[in-house]
């Protein structure tokens, strides 16, 4: 009693102590995966798997982890575990809801729920089936002019600036994905390409997108940089300058945008070809907008970042490489017309390089955490070598993991083989293809990534030689995980010679 009234501080520095060293011990020996192997420092606290995260290459550290502990369900959080076991991998991310997003992981992401963050399972539904038409299969097969022209606008920027030295191919790739999902989402495209003076193709808009992934993990394991973040007031961040303002004019631009279609729309001016707002016309104008941010940074990155990492390969491997050309030669594409997507796919060296692109560059190879449902009556619990897993907890399995099993792939996973989708039993490997996620979360654009991959490969092969520019570090071509993959450095440059 005198302690508290005399030295209020001594004890309350005693209490908090006390209490940190009870919850240390509950965390290592009680808590319900204290049984679970990993480092210590993972079981006490999250700021553990900041620090792996912030580090840009979390999946392989979690890799080495899972050797170091040999177990397949490494304790990675208090509550946490990463899985290394592939074939568990559609029973996390099924086509049941079962195993929800982890929110305290999507929060980071924002606060509004779009389609990628909702968690509630008939808003998610309702918001997927509304959006889901447009980036079927069939509705992006009617899109393929539009996809082709920006692919052949591309090349003829490349072509136009080849004689000038190598390009940055990664800032290429992103431009143009940037203006066809700004194309097909707002019905305005940001035309990037256009403003691409120099060959680094450094458009100001993709400063947006690197403070957009770059923040990701501060957001994630500091909630209050998130509020803070979403607190700066339009004047102040044009103030701050750099990829800040940059932002603020990105959001001002989207909200514009969607102000102008609700406007086009009320006065029934139509947009010169469907666009996704339409489908979203019912939301309040901020749903709207973040939905319409969503897609733009779901849709532009992921694709470009795969396509970078392919002409690279291709690049330094001159086998696929001419495989790949001698394939494209004898298809007799001349005019943009003979780039029929239908037509494309039928080609299976080409098909095969497109998925092959998506296997090795993973363009979101981390963790997508769920939890644990409660078991379901006929259903066993999750249980990774023995062990259950209780119900409650995080858990997740990597791309990384799965896409370089040696069990699944063979001694040269993480080699660039277009082959091994060509030989006998390939058709097997489509299942663990998890680029795109399973189940019922999986990715609404694979439709519109695989064409835009397809269209640019062909594309790109049918006109160019290109081989890797000689200066480039290998930090350059680096990839690092910031939720979505980016490189280090560059990313690659290559030089390319018209054919
Ligand atoms: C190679 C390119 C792409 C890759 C590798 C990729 C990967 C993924 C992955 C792994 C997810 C699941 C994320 C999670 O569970 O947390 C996802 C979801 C999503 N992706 Fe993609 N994506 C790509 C291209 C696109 C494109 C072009 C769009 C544009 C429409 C898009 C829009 C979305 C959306 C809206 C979701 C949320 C779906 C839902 O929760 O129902 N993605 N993507």
């Amino acid at each position: 009693m005198s302690l508290a009234r005399e030295r209020p501080g001594v004890l309350f520095l005693a209490v908090a102590l006390a209490s940190l060293v009870l919850r240390a011990v509950y965390l290592l020996y009680l808590h319900p995966l204290a049984s679970f192997r990993g480092p210590r420092r993972a079981a006490l606290s999250e700021w553990w798997l900041y620090s792996v995260a912030k580090t840009g290459r979390p999946e392989e550290i979690l890799e080495q982890l899972h050797r170091k502990y040999n177990t397949r369900a490494l304790r990675i959080g208090p509550n946490e575990l990463h899985l290394s076991d592939s074939t568990l991998y559609h029973t996390v991310y099924s086509q049941g809801h079962s195993f929800a997003k982890h929110a305290h992981f999507y929060d980071a992401f924002g606060t509004v729920p779009s389609l990628f963050l909702e968690r509630d399972r008939d808003r998610h539904r309702q918001r997927r089936k509304a959006l889901g038409r447009f980036f079927s299969k069939a509705s992006i097969r009617g899109m393929q002019r539009l996809l082709s022209a920006k692919v052949e606008a591309l090349c003829d920027l490349i072509s136009a600036k080849a004689n000038e030295g190598p390009v940055n191919f990664y800032n290429a790739a992103r431009c143009m994905t940037v203006d066809i999902i700004s194309d097909l989402s707002l019905g305005q495209s940001f035309n990037l390409m256009d403003d691409a003076k120099a060959n680094d193709f450094a458009a100001d808009y993709l400063h947006v997108f690197n403070l957009v992934a770059e923040s990701i993990w501060d957001f994630m394991y500091i909630p209050l940089a998130r509020r803070a973040a979403g607190m700066i007031p339009p004047a102040l961040a044009a103030w701050i300058g750099g990829p800040v303002s940059h932002f603020a004019r990105f959001m001002k631009v989207i909200r514009s945008t969607v102000a102008r279609f609700k406007h086009a729309k009320a006065t029934g001016k139509p947009f010169e070809h469907e666009v996704v707002l339409e489908a979203l016309s019912e939301l309040p104008d901020e749903e709207m907008v973040i939905e319409a941010v969503d897609l733009l940074v779901a849709g532009s990155d992921t694709t470009a970042t795969t396509l970078a990492v392919a002409l690279h390969q291709l690049a330094r491997n001159q086998q696929a490489h001419t495989a790949l050309e001698n394939e494209i030669r004898q298809a007799k594409l001349e005019t943009a017309a003979d780039y029929d997507l239908t037509s494309l796919e039928q080609l299976p060296y080409l098909s095969a390089c497109v998925k092959e692109a998506l296997r090795f560059a993973m363009a979101v190879p981390g963790r997508l955490p769920r939890v644990v449902p409660p078991p379901r009556p006929g259903a066993g619990p999750l249980t990774v070598d023995g062990q259950v897993i209780p119900p409650g907890t995080v858990v997740g399995i990597s791309a990384y993991t799965v896409h370089f099993d040696e069990k699944i792939w063979g001694a040269d996973a993480r080699e660039f083989r277009p082959e091994r989708w060509l030989e006998p039993g390939a058709k097997e490997l489509d299942k663990y293809l998890v680029t795109f996620s399973k189940g019922v979360r999986q990715c609404l654009g694979i439709n519109l990534a695989y064409a835009e991959l397809t269209l640019a490969l062909a594309m790109l092969t049918a006109r160019f030689d290109f081989t890797p520019d000689d200066t480039m570090s290998k930090e350059d071509v680096e990839v690092i995980d910031n939720f979505t993959a980016g490189f280090r450095g560059s990313g690659p440059r290559l030089k390319f010679s018209n054919l």
